[in-house]
This record gives structure tokens, C-alpha cells and sequence, in this order.
């Protein structure tokens, strides 16, 4: 058969792109499959897999695929079939017995045998040592494991064959998952293997081809760090309304010439107490940076000095918070970047006031242990004011009442019952940070790397999205937030240095931010 278009790549460029819940997709195979004759889509779904194996590895010739217990196996056995007739040398590794494979993975099974594919089941115990297959960190390896119908922690001989296509891919072979890194959860992008096995238990692909659907784990949580690069083929499906949104690149608005600085807004920072006082002038900086007409600092350390002499452009404003209602109520605020407990004093009149907050760090954390300023938050609903809360995951469990891990388990849900519970929008910070809002799709931030794991990058991202805010003061918090963390990330994309492990300085990240070079 042929299938007319080739995968498509997702990347952090080309979105945004609908994701698609574990749910949501089964049903649609669900719809898809009762409209074709029997083994149409895994047909379909292992040519896809065969194209692409001869699109990222052109020169192996050799390939090893694992196949597991569900249609996912079956995927795997049509591309072994397939890139068996190629002319490649082909070792199909079963984990169960294909006799009780589901009937068209079985019927794949049977066409590959009659094709003449080499299949066993995969080796156990200490033979099973080293990668399985033609001793070469060229050969191109298939993860068929587990796709859509993972439920559980991979036990026997399925870890086993994780920990051997892990093994592969550290001495450098590709390895190409069909649909989802076998171990990983669909929806949340944590590895569901046993607690003490390397990488969670989960493949770690070079590649991964999600089919049908984009699902929202390939991009949160440990999902990034197991997917590789993904691409996705529709199999000709037309999928339905989407659950989640991975955010493409935002657009630079123009700055018109007859504008002054009056026209971009005020950004006001209220943070930094005392041996904390640099977050406050970061996240001004920054601002400033984002181009924000008007940036004042109002440290909380009492002894702090109200100019740095570093970025004479910014303003500093002794407990600015204390202004007239009439200053607070025009100014884009940020309140938090390293406020200690001395911020519990400035969130009452910024709450009740300021039209566009940013809470971040301290701030949440204030929040988090106050009824009252989680009431005076909450109060916020009910006039026009938006606020934007920043947590890392920590921050958003103080403010959740439970772990951090609970947070990290289910990030789209966390960032959503934060939501729920403040009224307020939100970026849940970390790995495929998650931008969720009230009344939106919740969103997954494909940009930004390690590198960002350093002091201050948090500060930086507050005072960013507080100075576009300023310049776009009719823009919702969530509309600010997605376009302000894509262009956060995409700017430690784009420094060269994170491949070998460097982390960005803070100072660094504004200048790389302030050339908005980020494409
Ligand atoms: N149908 C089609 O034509 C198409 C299908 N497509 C493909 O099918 C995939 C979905 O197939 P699937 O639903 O069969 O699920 P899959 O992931 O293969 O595994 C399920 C099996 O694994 C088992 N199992 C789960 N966890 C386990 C564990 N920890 N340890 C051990 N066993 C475990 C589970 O057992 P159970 O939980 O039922 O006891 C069940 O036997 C999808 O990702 C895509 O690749 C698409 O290409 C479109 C065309
Ligand atoms: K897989």
C-alpha cells in the first residue's frame, strides 16, 4: 500500500501543534479502525515506521526491532517485514508469546514469518548482557515495546529489553519508538518503570514517531529527554479536538514609529530583601530588556542602594508598593525574585490594586502559607485584574498542598488545579514548562534546555513577561505567559555553550533575550 505524506517533524519552530490525551487518541484509533479493513492502519502505521527507519539511518542496513506484548509490536513486525524485503538484515526480538498478541498484531507476526524475518524471543538472564543484536553502534534499533497501552510498571522480560535498547543507545545506536518511548506515560511524561531502574525504566529514543496524535508526554516532564526528536504521522486520520497545545513561536510586534517610552508601559519589580536585592534588579533588568517603557526596582532590603550602577536605565523606587492607588493601578508588576518573608508586607495593596501581577518565588510562597493573601488572590477574579503566577515545581506544591512529586506526576493537571483553585494563570516551570489558564487549552512549552538551571533565570523569565505585558496591556496573562517562555527558552536554545553542559548566567540570557534574534 502506499501512504501519501512523509512524517512530519515537530519542533520548537514549526508548532503549534494539538496534542491529544491517551484517551482521546484510543478513541480516535477507535473511530479509525472501525472505517478500514482489518490491518489497514498498522499497515499504514508500519510503512511509516519503515520510511522513516531509511530516512534517519540511511546506511545501517541493519536493524533490530523489539516487539512487545500490544499493536504496538504489531507496528514494529510490518517495519520489520518491510525493511526485510529492503533488503536489511532484520532481528525481530519478542517479548511475549506471539500466539496471544491482538489479532492484527498477530496477523503482522504471521506476515512476517512467511516473509521470512528472523524472529526469536528476546534472550533472558546473562546472555542478554550488552545489546542484543548485530554487534554494531550503527545498527538502527525499533522500540515496539509499548505504545498507548502502557499501564504499568515494564516487568521481566520487557525491562529487560528496555534496559537493553538503553544500553544501545548509550553506545550510540539509533533507536526509533514507535508512538512513545516504551515506558513512558502518554499524558504526563513520567517513565513508569521500577524506581531504581536507569532513566526511569523508560527507552530513550533518538527518534520517536507518534502516531496519529501528538501525545502531551513526549514534551513534559521526563518526556524530552526520552523522545528524541519526534515526528508524527496522521495516517491519513484527521484528529479531533485537541486537549493540550505544544506553543509555537509568538511574533514580535512592531514598534510604531511616532511611539515614545510613555507608550510601552510601566513595569514596577517589588522583591530582592536583604542579600536577595540582585533577583529584584534581574527581573527589572530584563524588563527593561522586553521593552518596557518605564522600569522601576523597589528593593525590600531597606539598606539596599536604589540605583545599580550596572543598568543606570533602571529606576529605583524606596517601598514603591506604598505609591498612590493611582501609580499602582497603571504599572505591570512583579512581585516575588527573592522577597524573603520581608514580601508578605507589599502583596496586600499590590493585590488589591495592580491590574497585571506577576507572582513569583517568595511571593507564591507568602501566598502559600496565608489564607488572606490567597483570599485577596483569589478576589482578583472578580474585577478585571490578571495575574500570572510563576512556580517551579515546589513552589506550586506549597501552593497545592501536596508534594512536589505529586506536582511532577501529573504536571498538566498540577498546573491546571492551580489554576482551579487561584483563578489565576499560570506557568508551572521545569522540563516542558506548562502554561495553564482560566478558559484556555492548557499549553506545553516545546523551547529552553538545561542550561536554564541556573540562579536567576527564574527572575529573568518574571521580568520578561512583565515587559511585554506593559507593551500589551490588553493581552491576557496566559496570551503574555505562552509567547514570554517560548522566547525564554528559545534563547538557551540558542546558546551554543549548553551542548557542553554550560549553564546560561542570567545576564547572559537578558542579552541574548534583548536581540530577540530568537526566530
Ligand atoms: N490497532 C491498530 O491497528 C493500530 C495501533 N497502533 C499502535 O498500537 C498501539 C496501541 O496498541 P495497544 O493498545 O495494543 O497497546 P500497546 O502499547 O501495544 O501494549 C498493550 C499491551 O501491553 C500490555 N502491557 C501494558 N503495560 C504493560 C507492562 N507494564 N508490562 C507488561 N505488559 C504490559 C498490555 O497488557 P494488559 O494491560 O492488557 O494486561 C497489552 O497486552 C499504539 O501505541 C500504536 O503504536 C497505531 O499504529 C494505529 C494502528
Ligand atoms: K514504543
Amino acid at each position: 500500500m502506499t501512504i501519501s505524506n512523509a512524517p512530519l517533524h515537530v519542533h520548537a519552530g514549526n508548532g503549534p501543534w494539538p496534542l491529544h490525551s491517551a484517551a482521546a487518541s484510543q478513541a480516535l484509533e477507535r473511530r479509525a479502525l472501525a472505517q478500514v479493513a482489518p490491518m489497514t492502519l498498522m499497515e499504514a502505521a508500519g510503512l511509516a515506521v519503515a520510511r522513516l527507519a531509511l530516512a534517519i539511518a540511511p546506511q545501517a542496513g541493519r536493524v533490530v526491532v523489539w516487539v512487545g506484548p500490544g499493536n504496538n509490536g504489531g507496528d514494529g513486525l510490518v517495519a520489520a517485514r518491510l525493511l526485510h524485503g529492503r533488503g536489511w538484515r532484520v532481528q525481530v526480538w519478542t517479548t511475549g508469546d506471539p500466539a496471544a498478541l491482538p489479532a492484527d498484531a498477530h496477523q503482522a507476526w504471521q506476515r512476517a514469518q512467511a516473509a521470512g524475518v528472523p524472529m526469536a524471543p528476546v534472550p533472558l538472564g546473562p546472555e542478554a548482557q550488552g545489546p542484543v543484536g548485530f554487534d554494531c553502534s550503527r545498527t538502527l534499533h525499533i522500540d515496539a515495546l509499548l505504545g498507548l497501552g502502557l499501564r504499568r510498571a515494564p516487568a521481566g522480560a520487557l525491562a529487560q529489553a528496555i534496559a537493553q535498547l538503553q544500553a544501545a543507545a548509550a553506545g550510540g545506536a539509533p533507536v526509533l519508538a514507535i508512538d512513545l518511548p516504551s515506558g513512558l506515560h502518554p499524558d504526563t511524561g513520567c517513565a513508569l518503570g521500577a524506581a531504581d531502574a536507569p532513566w526511569g525504566g523508560a527507552v530513550r529514543a533518538t527518534d520517536t514517531l507518534s502516531l496519529l496524535t501528538l501525545k502531551p508526554g513526549l514534551f513534559t516532564a521526563q518526556g524530552r529527554d526520552h523522545a528524541g526528536r519526534v515526528w508524527l504521522h496522521r495516517l491519513g486520520v484527521p484528529a479531533g479536538p485537541a486537549d493540550a497545545v505544544l506553543s509555537g513561536p509568538p511574533a514580535w510586534a512592531a514598534r510604531p514609529h511616532g511611539h515614545h517610552k510613555g507608550s510601552h508601559g510601566d513595569v514596577a519589580v517589588v522583591g530582592g530583601a536583604p542579600g536577595m536585592v540582585g533577583a529584584a534588579w534581574l527581573a527589572a533588568s530584563a524588563a527593561l530588556a522586553a521593552g518596557a517603557g518605564r522600569v522601576y526596582c523597589s528593593p525590600l532590603d531597606p539598606e539596599a542602594a536604589l540605583l545599580d550602577p550596572a543598568h543606570p536605565g533602571l529606576m529605583g523606587r524606596s517601598a514603591w508598593w506604598r505609591e498612590p492607588a493611582s501609580t499602582l493601578e497603571t504599572a505591570t508588576v512583579v512581585c516575588g525574585c527573592g522577597g524573603g518573608e520581608a514580601v508578605q508586607a507589599a502583596l496586600p495593596p499590590l493585590l488589591a490594586a495592580t491590574p497585571r501581577l506577576v507572582l513569583d518565588a517568595d511571593a507564591l510562597n507568602a501566598i502559600a502559607t496565608a489564607p488572606a493573601l490567597q483570599a485577596l488572590l483569589q478576589a482578583r477574579t472578580s474585577s478585571e485584574a490578571q495575574t500570572l503566577l510563576t512556580p517551579h515545581p515546589l513552589e506550586a506544591a506549597r501552593l497545592l498542598g501536596c508534594s512536589t512529586a505529586e506536582v511532577q506526576a501529573d504536571r498538566v493537571a498540577a498546573a491546571q488545579a492551580l489554576v482551579a483553585r487561584y483563578g489565576a494563570a499560570v506557568v508551572l516551570k521545569g522540563s516542558g514548562s506548562v502554561i495553564a489558564a482560566p478558559g484556555a487549552l492548557p499549553h506545553i512549552n516545546p523551547t529552553g534546555n538545561a542550561a536554564l538551571a541556573s540562579a536567576g533565570t527564574g527572575d529573568v523569565l518574571a521580568g520578561w513577561v512583565a515587559g511585554l505585558w506593559a507593551q500589551a496591556p490588553g493581552a491576557s496573562a496566559g496570551e503574555v505567559a505562552r509567547q514570554a517562555v517560548w522566547q525564554h527558552g528559545r534563547a538557551a536554545d540558542l546558546h551554543e555553550p549548553a551542548a557542553r553542559g554550560a549553564p546560561l548566567r542570567a545576564e547572559a540570557l537578558i542579552e541574548v533575550l534583548a536581540l530577540r534574534a530568537l526566530g
